[in-house]
């Protein structure tokens, strides 16, 4: 019988800051189709399957309804689908767990927009389009906070009296999904057990980093919003309060939130560019500051995770820059030569997946970040536990 309810594929939306990435997964949760729009707000790039268009989006809408029509063209409408599983970035204090998308949850994450402005409404929108579309079609959510509720206090807890903690401000970190899945992916790829002392690298246009500890995260770089931490593609990282508090006595609190969220980071550093290929091909020394600027902020974080995992076992890189650019791995990884870590260039040219050279006391690999999949499998399971 061919019921899309019971047999049809589960569309997985995955709304980065400057992408959105999709899948579809058939029900033994093989994935049949997968694509993204990246680079968007102008010039961008539409993938779909092993199809590139060069197309102009100038927002996430305009990505998601070029994705949506793309895969109506393929036959792939709402009322084909047996679900439709969606990333959210935050997730605040009462969304921890994947679930179902029901009113009350969308507008729980809208009450976390201000937490997470480049991601949560990106991610409430296509819930919202798709509910009006196709009421009944089952929704679900997994969220870029879960992977990190095994920190503990003294992580998460910033040094404010106790009545700001109980409003919930605290940190949460984020890329949990991402996370969850190279823990998954680690040991299949590799074919060794998992390390204890894990350091992941997530950097794509945000960035974090995480120390894993026997598969649990421990620590991380993001804090209350996924601003905090590395410097990445438009997000400032870490900036001392003071310094914000006189940019919004100076500027406001809107012109402030676009300053240190749209403004900064890589784009502000270099005048203009925040996407690392772009940068990684220009020669101005703008871009080449921008581009050290991300890497020296890296192996600082890097140093406090080593700290807070006591000692260093395993490195995986992950996310659009992790897994592909050469030269700043190769960069990143020097800077981490007194860990023991030793790379093999060539294995790091053709992008590993092992990065280690035979005398390294430190194992280094590239793990595709899988993001789409792990939501696909949450959604399954809520599925299957209807
Ligand atoms: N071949 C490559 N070399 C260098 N950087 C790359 C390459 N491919 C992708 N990137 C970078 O990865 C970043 C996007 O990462 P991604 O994880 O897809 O972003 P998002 O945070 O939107 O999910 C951009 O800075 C892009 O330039
Ligand atoms: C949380 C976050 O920064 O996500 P992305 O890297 O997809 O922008
Ligand atoms: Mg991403």
């Amino acid at each position: 019988m061919n019921d899309p309810a019971v047999n049809g594929p589960i569309l997985v939306l995955n709304a980065g800051s400057s992408s959105i990435k999709f899948a579809l997964f058939d029900d033994a949760l093989n994935e049949i189709l997968s694509g993204m729009a990246e680079a968007i707000g102008g010039a961008s790039i539409l993938r779909i399957g092993d199809e590139k268009h060069d197309v102009v989006l100038i927002d996430h809408r305009a990505a998601l309804e070029a994705i949506l029509k793309a895969l109506s063209e393929r036959g792939i409408t709402p009322d084909t689908l047996r679900a439709v599983g969606h990333r959210v970035v935050h997730g605040g204090r009462k969304l921890t767990a994947p679930m179902r998308v029901t009113d009350e949850v969308r507008a729980e994450i809208a009450n976390c927009t201000p937490l997470a402005p480049l991601h949560n409404p990106h991610n409430l929108a296509p819930m919202e389009a798709l509910s009006r579309l196709a009421p009944d079609l089952p929704q679900f959510a997994s969220f870029d906070t879960s992977f990190h509720a095994t920190n503990p206090n003294v992580a998460t807890r910033y040094a404010i009296p106790k009545m700001m903690e109980t409003k919930g401000i605290r940190r949460y970190g984020f890329h949990g999904l991402s996370y969850a899945s190279l823990v998954r992916r680690l040991p299949e790829i590799s074919g060794e057990a998992l390390p204890s002392r894990l350091l992941a690298f997530h950097l794509g246009n945000g960035a974090s980093l995480c120390a894993i500890h026997n598969g649990q995260s421990i620590a991380t770089t993001m804090g209350y919003s996924p601003l905090d931490g590395l410097t990445m593609g438009t997000r400032s990282g870490g900036i001392d309060a003071n310094a914000v508090l006189r940019l919004v006595g100076e500027n406001g609190l809107e012109r402030t939130k676009a300053i240190l969220n749209h403004e900064s980071g890589l784009l502000g550093l270099s005048g203009g560019k925040s996407d690392m290929r772009k940068l990684m091909l220009d020669a101005s020394a703008e871009s080449a500051f921008a581009v050290e600027h991300f890497c020296y902020w890296t192996l600082r974080h890097a140093g406090s995770l080593i700290a807070a995992l006591e000692g260093l076992d395993a490195i995986a890189f992950t996310g659009g820059i992790g897994e592909n650019a050469v030269g700043v791995r190769a960069r990143i990884l020097r800077g981490l030569e007194w860990a023991g870590v030793r790379i093999n260039p060539d294995f790091n040219h053709r992008s590993g997946p092992r990065l280690h050279a035979e005398s390294s006391k430190v194992a280094v690999w590239v793990i595709p970040a899988e993001e789409e999949r792990m939501i696909a499998m949450d959604a399954q399971a809520l599925l299957e536990a209807a």
